[in-house]
């Protein structure tokens, strides 16, 4: 539908209609504090009898509101035609923290996964920060970021819908005091999801599949523990999210299953990036990006050689699972061959 014609419905069609068509229509309209919305009635009429202050209140002229609603609206669709339009991520060296150049170009396609590796305070979230607003030269490393080969307009940089980066950080704060199936429904109805239930379904399983205790759907998502809100955030970005680009920082401290985080986040043609002090999650990636000192200092393919070490370290790993499940049920441990 184009902005002209979805402009037309908005101010034609009966309000029902439109929450039909258009859940996060109501949201809009609760911003603006009108609670009661009658089915039959237009949204003009509607309009008419809001309180004029409220509208002063947030800037707006009353008569310019279903432009308003009609602007959020596109704004909030438009990222599965995004997503699909994003075949690379390039970022451009920008200078370390000595000022030092980094001479480096950096490509990364659909479907590639690469590490962040470097010692502590080098630099590797500072990289996923220029990477997540998108840098055009304009951050202290002066790196640059493009996106198919191109620049990135500032409309799309700063729009925080529809949003090309999706960031993990170690801290997951929830804010609203809602349960796990209600947040999972609003994000699946946000994202125009034509099964609501089925992808909060999925979405339950996966997070459930991730985290080392299970948790219900009734289970408010301010009593989940930091694995388990960490499982829901990655299945909800998994299956739901339209960014194209997924950035993680340190996943390991957060007591869920590493691996098969990885191989859901990667199923959807992503480009992933994930800083790191994990050899199994550095070694996973088809690349590594080294820094030193806040550059790039060396970008290196993992090597079929490195893979082969990789499956050694994954035995190494499951032991320590399994030692820690013990240690964690009050086992007492004996010999490791015996797990
Ligand atoms: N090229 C650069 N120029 C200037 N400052 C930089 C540069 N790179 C990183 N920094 C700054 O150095 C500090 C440490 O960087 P950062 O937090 O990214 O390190 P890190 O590798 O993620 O550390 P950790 O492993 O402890 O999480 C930050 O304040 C960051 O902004």
């Amino acid at each position: 539908m184009t902005e002209r014609e979805l402009y037309d419905f908005l101010t034609t069609a009966a309000l029902g209609d439109i929450l039909v068509r258009y859940p996060l229509a109501r949201d809009f309209l609760s911003n603006i504090r009108v609670r009661e919305i009658p089915p039959e009635m237009r949204l003009e009429a509607l309009l008419a009898a809001l309180d004029d202050t409220v509208a002063d209140e947030f800037g707006l002229r009353k008569e310019d509101i279903p432009y308003q609603l009609c602007r959020f609206l596109l704004s909030v669709t438009p990222g599965q035609a995004r997503e699909a339009s994003v075949s690379s991520l390039t970022i451009l060296g920008g200078r370390n923290k000595s000022g030092e150049a980094e001479n480096v170009t950096l490509t990364l396609a659909r479907g590639e996964v690469a590490a962040v590796v470097g010692p502590t305070g080098s630099g590797k979230s500072r990289l996923l920060a220029d990477i997540e607003c998108l840098a055009q030269r304009d951050t202290p490393t002066g790196r640059q970021v493009l996106v198919n080969g191109q620049e990135v307009p500032d409309e799309t940089r700063f729009d925080m819908d529809g949003k090309l980066v999706a960031q993990l950080s170690q801290n997951m704060n929830f804010v609203m005091d809602m349960s796990v199936r209600e947040f999972l429904e609003m994000h699946a109805r946000s994202r125009f999801s034509e099964d609501v239930d089925k992808t909060v379904a999925l979405c339950m399983a996966c997070a459930n599949n991730l985290a080392g205790e299970q948790f219900s759907c009734d289970t408010k998502v301010t009593q989940l523990s930091g694995g388990q809100s960490r499982a829901l955030m990655i299945a909800d970005t998994a299956y739901m999210s339209v960014s194209p680009l997924v950035l993680i920082d340190e996943i390991e401290n957060a007591g869920i299953d590493r691996k098969k985080a990885i191989r859901v986040l990667t199923k959807n043609d992503k480009i992933v990036l994930i800083a790191t002090h994990d050899p199994l999650l550095a070694l996973n990636a088809g690349k590594r990006i080294v820094i030193k000192n806040g550059g790039i200092f060396k970008v290196i393919e993992t090597t079929p050689e490195e893979k082969r070490v990789l499956a050694d370290i994954e035995k190494i790993d499951d032991t320590l699972l399994k030692l820690r499940t013990q240690l964690r049920s009050g086992a007492r441990i004996t010999a490791l061959d015996a797990l």
